[in-house]
């Protein structure tokens, strides 16, 4: 057997999240909020100026976006280009406009994909993914993901006119502290000590 899986289901509002955190937290497991990949995808997006509804920009889009997530079930966070987006990705803004995003089927399996590298890449400790209401998504193979970067529209704008870091001076090469799974773009775990 190579794990237990167990199934939260409910209503919005009514207190999966907190229950899989309070679980994560007794079993000294490894908290990843999959949906927190999603809402930090449409945040990037609306950032950027993505049109939502163009399938292709918002996948090549999340085919770059640098995000790092603290698996810390005691204070998960999400950041982009190393900045603590996991308030705005809360917000009404996100909430009312995330579903286009992860019912885009370009982007699902690349965001599919960078959530099986972060549970890959989190040997020590096993992950408890949180439960969500909705449908599968296409199956993604690794072969099928662009080998680089695609290039982009938005690129120029992203990286400001000198190939300046967006953010607050901590673009691409920054490293949060503790353990990291770096990729050259897309989502890594990081899970404090
Ligand atoms: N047992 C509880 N008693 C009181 N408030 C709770 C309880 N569980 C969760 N909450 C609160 O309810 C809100 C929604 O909880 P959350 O875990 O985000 O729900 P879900 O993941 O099902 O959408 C949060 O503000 C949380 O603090
Ligand atoms: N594994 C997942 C997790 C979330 N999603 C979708 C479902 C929602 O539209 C968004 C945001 O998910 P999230 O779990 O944050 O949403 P709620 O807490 O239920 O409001 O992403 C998904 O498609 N697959």
């Amino acid at each position: 057997m190579t794990g237990i899986a167990i199934a939260i289901d409910g209503p919005a509002g009514t207190g999966k999240s907190t229950v899989s955190r309070e679980v994560a937290k007794r079993l000294k497991l490894a908290y990843f909020d999959t949906g927190a990949t999603y809402r930090v995808a449409t945040l990037t997006c609306l950032r950027e100026g993505v049109d939502l509804a163009n399938a292709a920009d918002v996948a090549a889009m999340v085919a770059t976006m640098n995000v790092e997530l603290i698996l810390n079930p005691a204070n998960p966070r999400a950041l982009l280009d190393g900045e603590d987006v996991s308030s705005l990705i809360r917000t009404d803004t996100v909430a009312l406009t995330v579903s286009k995003v992860a019912t885009n089927l370009e982007a699902r399996p690349l965001l599919q994909q960078m959530q099986r590298d972060v549970i890959a890449a989190e040997p020590r400790r096993r992950l408890l993914r949180r439960p969500w209401r909705g449908g599968r998504g296409p199956r993604h193979h690794h072969r099928d993901r662009p080998r680089s970067r695609p290039s982009h529209p938005h690129d120029r704008r992203r990286r400001g006119p000198r190939g300046t870091p967006r953010g607050r001076g901590r673009g691409r090469g920054h490293r949060a502290p503790g353990r990291s799974w770096p990729r050259q773009d897309g989502l890594r775990g990081v899970l404090l000590p």
